[in-house]
């Protein structure tokens, strides 16, 4: 998958950081939910963390509604805090009930310092920037998991124990959202830097932004290996 269905500004992002970009989607970590070979205790490891992220990821989409400048900007971020609030993290709660993990311990879990440094990496981005240095940086975690489920409900072997995980993200409800988040980014380039906003002076530090969460979603697959 490496064509614009997630819009053009996302596809030059992508391509500024193809290395780091591999390294995240096709981290030993995928592989593992890919073959089924991931540990069960890396993966719990990694979904306790996660619910954290997701916690700390809707307070820094919230900021979005609040730097946000035209009605369609709001609704997708005010959605997004939805899918969230309410859909997402329901994966990570029925998966840890499962294996005896209540919603408490989860919401009070002591957060890993490569969660620590990439949620309040994005925090930052939005508080110190505009509304661009927030979807920047925003943006590998979004397009990157809808790429990694997209191939592997394609390649995941028929009985790997993350099936759940894997149709969470290559389900349609997540892609189509992910098809409408690419548009909304390009319409906000479009809108304050221009019909070709790679050649904005600003281009460079939303590409800087990009490749560090980039960086930082490989270092948070890291994270939940170090439990295998
Ligand atoms: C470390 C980490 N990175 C990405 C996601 C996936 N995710 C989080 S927010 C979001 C976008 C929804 O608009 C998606 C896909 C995750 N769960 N954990």
């Amino acid at each position: 998958m490496s064509g614009l269905e997630h819009g053009r500004t996302v596809a030059l992002l992508r391509d500024g950081c193809a290395d780091d970009w591999r390294s995240y989607t096709h981290h030993p970590f995928v592989d593992g939910l890919r073959d089924g070979t991931l540990p069960r205790a890396a993966f719990l490891h990694y979904l306790i963390q996660d619910y954290v992220f997701l916690v700390h990821f809707s307070r820094a989409w919230s900021l979005g509604v609040v730097k946000a400048e035209t009605l369609e900007e709001m609704k997708v971020c005010a959605g997004s805090v939805n899918g969230f609030v309410n859909h997402e993290m329901a994966l990570h709660i029925e998966t840890c009930a499962a294996e005896g993990i209540d919603e408490v311990t989860l919401f009070n879990a002591v957060e890993e310092f490569e969660n620590i440094a990439y949620t309040r990496y994005v925090m930052d981005a939005g508080l110190q920037g505009d509304f661009l240095d927030l979807l920047a940086s925003l943006a590998p975690c979004c397009f990157g998991y809808a790429e990694i489920g997209t191939r592997l409900g394609v390649e995941a072997a028929p009985d790997t124990p993350y099936r759940a995980w894997i149709d969470t993200y290559n389900g349609s409800e997540y892609q189509t959202a992910m098809t409408r988040l690419g548009q909304m980014i390009d319409g906000a380039m479009t809108r304050r830097l221009g019909p070709a906003p790679e050649t904005s002076p600003r281009w460079s530090q939303l590409q800087k932004r990009f490749t560090t969460a980039t960086q930082l979603e490989a270092a948070f697959w890291g994270m939940g290996l170090r439990k295998a």
